[in-house]
């Protein structure tokens, strides 16, 4: 990965791919993703960990382009699910899983912990309350199919369930994550800002101190 060069991400989410052309365009590289590569078939998400799953994902699609790839593996692990979805956050809400089906069934699983509690937590001013702590979690993989060696980071960020969408930008799971240190959900972030803070942006932070 060098300044003016191009790199390829092995994803099929167009959240992520525009994450990264903003990180990486900054650094005066260019991404692909596998929008540019339809002829390549999906990998299989099937490893225990977000690492492992990356790292079969950046292989993968190394082996198969013969140049080095980056893959990105990440997820939502919620306090009061027992760090569900984690792995399987793409395909919480079953097969057709989408963003907006993943926020309802996250919604609707916390909902059924509800009726346990003593409800004693003060509504933001907007009438909204906050349901569990929950982390972000990114691993990366780098895979080299020239040297067959991997470089790999995660990256993490704290935050808290709300109870109700807010906010249009980012993707996934952002209208439900809030950040009590903006007062905002993630995607009421502008992308810079969720990029300086996010596990993504953290993660790729870490990759690239391994780079230089
Ligand atoms: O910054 C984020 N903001 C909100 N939600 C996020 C974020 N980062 C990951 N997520 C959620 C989306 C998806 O439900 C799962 C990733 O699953 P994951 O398999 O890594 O990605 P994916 O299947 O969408 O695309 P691909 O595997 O082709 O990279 O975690
Ligand atoms: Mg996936």
């Amino acid at each position: 990965m060098k300044n003016g060069g191009t790199v390829v991400v092995a994803t099929k989410n167009a959240g992520k791919v525009r994450e990264f052309a903003l990180a990486f365009g900054k650094l005066g590289m260019n991404v692909v993703s596998m929008f540019d590569y339809p002829e390549l078939p999906d990998v299989v998400e099937d490893g225990a960990t977000f690492a492992e799953n990356a790292r079969k994902k950046a292989k993968t699609v190394a082996e198969a382009l013969k140049l080095p790839v980056l893959a990105d593996d990440s997820g939502l692990a919620v306090a009061k699910l027992n760090g569900e979805p984690g792995i399987y956050s793409a395909r919480y809400s079953g097969a057709g899983a989408n963003d907006a089906s993943n926020n309802a069934k996250l919604l609707a699983e916390l909902a059924k912990l509800a009726g346990f509690e003593s409800g004693k937590q003060e509504p933001l001013p907007d009438g909204s309350k906050l349901l569990s702590d929950a982390r972000f979690v990114c691993a990366l993989a780098l895979y080299d199919p020239q040297t067959e060696s991997f470089i790999e980071s995660e990256g993490y960020v704290a935050g808290q369930i709300i109870d109700r969408t807010r906010g249009v930008n980012g993707f996934g799971y952002d209208p439900l994550f809030w950040l009590p240190a903006f007062g905002r959900t993630m995607a009421e972030l502008t992308p810079e800002e969720k990029h300086a803070i996010s596990h993504r942006g953290q993660a790729l932070e870490a990759l690239l101190q391994q780079l230089t």
